[in-house]
């Protein structure tokens, strides 16, 4: 018998024109310009979020007036293979070159499927707009990455606008093997300009520079600024980190969980000149700030799962002509 269940949903994924069932009345999808699908997220007042199918990969995300908080290049590409430039790209099963796979993994250049009956996971019932995902590898998959694998994402909007995306991956091998990984949340946040940014929550750590053959530094004791080309993995971060944007009066927090590192990047303006996808000059206007797990890869017996969240708000600044306390961000 036919039901609007899970088996009903991934069929009509690969249908042409589908009458997808989405478990959450705030959740649609629709189909993008360059025919992508995507999934819109509507909270409260002019709050939402867009996630793409391809790459499972959130694109927007929107606060109560309606101006946009993530950062997506004006040059970025919808179409496969290509990942889309901007939003949060999932890296899996490996982050940057940290393995023989390509740069960040397959994850983030897949289709995706709307999971509607996923195993429960333990929510504010205050969070009505949501949507699940499940990634599974194809056949093809398996020959690069020879492992079987449930990775299900839920994305959703809080009441108070708070955007969060919690991964759980299992390990699904039948033959008794475990698998290890590396993973980022590649978020691109939207700033009004780099040099008027500062991030906190990551003076004194230990970091691995990748403009500098991965070596291991600590960082100074101040906030970070940023005036440079910036390519960093900060090792064993906190679980919050604040990027103060003070021309925008305006702080992202960050709260991150299972994920212990965390990597910042901005590629200045010869890395952007030489990208494709990205504008010359729209390094001024973004900068990564990304949960992950690198230094230490993660390892999965079969059967076992891992979970990886983050929870993003944005929260006007209390800054005016003083110092935001940064103990206020950080743990308020
Ligand atoms: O161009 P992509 O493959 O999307 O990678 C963009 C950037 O991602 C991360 O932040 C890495 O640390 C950088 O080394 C890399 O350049």
């Amino acid at each position: 018998m036919a039901s609007p269940g899970p088996a009903g949903a991934a069929s009509a994924a690969a249908s042409p024109s589908p009458p997808m069932q989405l478990p959450s009345p705030f959740a649609e999808l629709v189909k993008a310009p360059s025919g992508l699908e995507k999934i819109v997220l509507r909270g409260a007042r002019n709050c939402c979020a867009e996630i793409y199918l391809y790459g499972g990969q959130v694109t927007s995300w929107k606060n109560d007036n309606g101006e946009e908080l993530l950062f997506l290049s004006s040059k970025a590409i919808f179409k496969p293979p290509k990942a889309i430039r901007g939003g949060i790209p999932v890296c899996f099963p490996q982050f940057g070159t940290h393995g023989n796979l390509e740069q960040h993994g397959f994850a983030r250049n897949r289709f995706w499927t709307i999971d509607n009956n996923p195993p429960p996971l333990p929510v504010n019932p205050a969070i009505k707009a949501f949507v699940d995902l499940i990634l599974k590898p194809s056949e093809e998959d398996l020959k690069i990455w020879p492992h079987s694998f449930e990775f299900r994402l839920r994305v959703a909007l809080g009441p108070s606008g708070d955007l969060s995306l919690t991964s759980r991956i299992r390990n699904t091998n039948t033959d008794g093997r475990p698998f290890s990984y590396t993973f980022a949340y590649h978020t691109y946040f939207s700033v009004s300009d780099i040099s008027e940014v500062r991030v906190e929550g990551l003076e004194t750590m230990d970091y691995l520079d990748n403009l500098k053959a991965k070596e291991r530094f600590t960082e100074q004791g101040d906030a970070i600024v940023f005036e440079s080309e910036v390519d960093k993995v900060y090792l064993a971060a906190p679980s919050k980190i604040a990027i103060i944007d003070h021309e925008k009066k305006r702080t992202f927090v960050v709260t991150k969980e299972g994920l212990p590192d965390a990597v910042v990047w901005n590629p200045w303006d010869k890395k952007a000149k030489a990208m494709q996808d990205f504008g010359d000059a729209e390094y001024k206007s973004m900068l990564c700030v990304e949960p992950a797990a690198v230094e230490r890869p993660i390892t999965l017996k079969p059967g076992e799962e891992w979970k990886g969240r983050l929870v993003l708000s944005a929260v006007p600044s209390s800054y005016c002509s003083g110092q935001l306390d940064p103990l206020k961000v950080l743990q308020g």
